[in-house]
């Protein structure tokens, strides 16, 4: 396997005393490297061959690193390790290569070494780790037998299925080697117990939100068997960034199904019920409890669900806010979540990059509704950790619960601020008269800073609704990227609710010139006469039986997070003449653009649309805005056609023309937007064979099904930076020119689908 993947090359070396020598060393004499982690110093010891050696990395943050000898004279090496602000990643199988890669500096885009390199990936965007931890798992797996035994024994383990069961890959990853598998597991054990009887009281757990079921999930969680895990161990390396976008577009889909079958439950209920059914697919990433920063999971990413952060592992318990693993016989804090329960301050000198927390201790917290009386904090389970941290100084992960409303609804969201190392704790006596330990926290320096100013501006600026109140769910995934060729900030000019900003990494291209348009122009010859019968409702027409608009579709067209559920031939949205608030349910095309959509050049199909967040399916894009022309004056548009939109064409598997209870026929015209001149940002949204959105036919103010709104909603969970795609649906063959000759348009869609033909 040659694939070697390289984000951003930086140098790395690993410069260890060997025989009091300072010397580079090849890790493939390695046996064994076992991890400390300091701030400016790091010491490693290590076996090279038989020989204890201890070595001395300075200014090195951690420093992870796992060999294995596969057969007689053959060393194979896997290393982890932030050099400086430069986590790196190789997996090497001779010294030679290791130099060879090492050295390789010029190279920015590496694409092999030596056959005897299997991989060589590196990455400041840490999007590395998946080759490193599936050798390794699997070698250490196979290797212990005791390990197998006790798994076998299921008595030892119940802490997080992801944590203590795989207790021995997390010794494979350097991350603890020891010889104590047996009783860390044990301790967890006997941790967890403590939590299921504090559980009932609540008042042990930083973050109940998830409480009784949450402990269930636990419950289920220990019994799944590790051999049955999946393995991410194809050739073919998924990075593990797109790994965790996996896992959770499919923990989302999961979830919006349950949605939908189980409207009357919490939804809180319905996450963790999704995240067992994950579970018992065996899609939960296969991560161990580990220190520092977790691959595929980057600073200013966001999760809905707490559920969400146990599954890639992020923070591997469910309820409380402490997470903690054992090494060198302490047990030290890994991760906390700052769940809003508490009073956790944050605190800097500068306010938009908070660069301290002091995060209270968990237990006997007051704020949670408690059948205990209020106790004295004490120093264990998580506080002791905490405690024990101070002097270890080990990273530890910071995600933040921030909440916002969004109508009467109460909404939040996880941020994973990044890394922390805890400074020193201490004892108060808290307003309940008890004492509480208060732990502080300090952001460990040279990460990338989370714009939280700019977050929270951003979340403001796109969910205002009509009336200026209403917030809508929305997050900027690496929202920090000031770097690219900007064009415009703003190609709408300020008429959408949010900027679309245009960029172009390829060449000097500028955007076409174009009138920008939130809404479809209508010649006045034929414009359609407005609706004047609406819906009365006062509740946000969320009844299905009482709102006649909603009736008309069928049930409730969109869920609480305003996805739509599925494709219609038609949709009627509550409109001008309905009584019910612009907020109401049943209006969310109505609102226009909510996600930070971005034209960019693309490499062969002109410009093309993107959103820097996550979009979650069902969500709501744009609307196709433009001309409405009457079919023939489109076809007299030849020439002039790239932006040519037929209404009333089958897209997809709905047609128009089912739709025959709702709205009326005027006419027996057809019609096409033409966004050539006028239009908005779907006029820059590529055709692709394997589209991600889908265009939905819409009325709100008008009843003309002849002329109905297009809107565009995604048609599957979207990572950040995907194009945004739909099928044009032409008929191959069917679109010619001006003296009849069949013309042909090459598709450059890319996708396994694709017939290289567009028409
Ligand atoms: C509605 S526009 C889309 C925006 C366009 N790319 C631009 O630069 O303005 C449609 C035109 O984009 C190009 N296009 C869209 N999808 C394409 C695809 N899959 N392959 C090749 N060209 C495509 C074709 O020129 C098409 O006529």
């Amino acid at each position: 396997m040659l694939k070697i993947y390289q984000r951003r090359f930086k140098r790395i070396s690993l410069v260890t005393c060997c025989n009091d020598e300072q010397c580079q060393v090849g890790v493939s004499a390695a046996t064994n490297v076992y991890k400390y982690t300091g701030f400016e110093e790091s010491y490693s010891s290590m076996n090279i061959k038989g020989e204890q050696c201890a070595v001395d990395i300075p200014f090195a943050n951690n420093i992870y690193a796992c060999i294995e000898s596969k057969q007689e004279g053959v060393e194979r090496a896997n290393v982890l390790m932030n050099i400086g602000d430069d986590p790196c990643e190789a997996v090497v199988t001779s010294f030679d290569d290791y130099q060879l890669a090492l050295k390789d500096e010029k190279s920015k885009n590496l694409v092999s070494l030596t056959k005897e390199v299997s991989s060589l990936m590196l990455s400041d965007e840490q999007y590395s780790d998946s080759l490193f931890g599936v050798d390794i798992f699997q070698a250490a797996f196979n290797d212990d037998e005791d390990y197998v035994k006790e798994r076998d024994s299921q008595a030892a383990f119940s802490d997080d299925v992801v944590s203590v069961k795989t207790t021995l890959a997390e010794e494979a990853r350097s991350l603890m080697v020891s010889d104590e598998r047996c009783s860390d597991s044990q301790v967890a054990f006997n941790d967890d117990e403590d939590c299921v009887k504090e559980h009932d009281s609540l008042a042990a757990f930083s973050d109940g939100e998830e409480s009784v079921k949450t402990t269930l999930a636990e419950e289920k969680n220990s019994q799944v068997d590790l051999s049955n895990y999946e393995v991410f161990s194809n050739n073919e390396l998924i990075n593990d960034c797109d790994k965790v976008k996996q896992i959770i577009n499919h923990f989302r889909h999961v979830y919006n199904k349950l949605l939908q079958v189980k409207s009357g439950k919490l939804r809180s209920g319905l996450a963790v019920e999704a995240a067992i059914i994950l579970q018992n697919q065996h899609k939960w990433i296969k991560r161990n409890k580990q220190f520092g920063s977790i691959s595929g999971v980057e600073i200013g990413d966001y999760f809905f669900w707490r559920a969400e952060l146990n599954i890639i592992g992020l923070h591997c318990r469910n309820v409380h806010g402490i997470d903690f693993m054992k090494m060198d016989g302490k047990n030290l804090a890994i991760s906390v979540v700052d769940s809003g329960r508490y009073d956790n301050v944050f605190e800097s000198n500068n306010e938009e990059f908070p660069d301290t927390l002091v995060y209270l201790g968990e237990g006997s917290n007051p704020k949670v509704q408690s059948k205990k009386s209020i106790e004295d904090q004490k120093l264990k389970g998580g506080n002791l950790a905490l405690k024990n941290s101070v002097e270890a100084k080990n990273p530890v992960r910071v995600i933040r619960k921030i909440f916002f409303k969004r109508g009467k609804v109460e909404k939040r969201k996880y941020i994973y601020d990044g890394l922390y190392f805890v400074d020193s704790y201490r004892q108060e006596i808290a307003s309940s008269g008890k004492l509480v330990f208060k732990f502080l926290l300090k952001r460990i320096p040279s990460q990338p800073k989370l714009d939280w100013r700019k977050l929270v501006r951003e979340l403001d600026c796109m969910s205002y609704n009509f009336e200026g109140k209403e917030r809508s769910p929305i997050c900027v995934v690496n929202a920090l990227d000031d770097e690219k060729p900007l064009i415009t900030d703003d190609i709408s000019q300020g008429k959408e609710r949010i900027p679309i900003r245009a960029i172009n990494a390829l060449d000097d291209e500028k955007l076409p010139i174009f009138n920008y348009v939130t809404s479809v122009t209508y010649p006045e010859s034929y414009c359609p006469s407005m609706i004047n019968d609406g819906c009365d409702c006062i509740d946000g027409c969320s009844d299905s039986e009482d709102c006649p608009c909603i009736v008309k579709n069928g049930g409730s067209t969109y869920d609480y997070e305003e996805r739509l559920f599925e494709a219609k031939p038609l949709i009627v949205e509550c409109g001008p003449s309905c009584k019910c608030f612009t907020s109401c349910l049943n209006r969310v095309s109505q609102r226009g653009i909510r996600l930070p959509l971005e034209v960019f050049k693309t490499k062969a199909k002109g410009w093309g649309v993107r959103s820097r967040s996550f979009i979650r399916r069902g969500c709501f894009i744009c609307e196709n805005t433009g001309e409405i022309l009457r079919d023939n004056e489109g076809e007299q548009r030849i020439g002039n056609d790239e932006y040519l939109f037929d209404i009333g064409v089958s897209y997809g598997d709905h047609s128009l023309r089912d739709a025959n209870s709702l709205g009326s026929f005027e006419g027996n015209e057809c019609f096409t937007i033409d966004a050539a001149r006028v239009g908005n940002v779907g006029r820059f949204i590529n055709h692709s064979c394997s589209p991600n959105l889908f265009p939905q036919s819409l009325l709100f103010d008008h009843d003309n099904k002849r002329m109905p709104h297009i809107m565009l909603f995604a048609m599957e969970d979207i990572p950040p930076l995907n194009e945004l795609t739909y099928d044009y649906n032409y008929e191959k063959g069917g679109v010619c020119d001006a003296n009849g000759n069949i013309k042909i348009k090459h598709c450059y869609c890319d996708s396994s689908d694709c017939l290289g033909r567009m028409y």
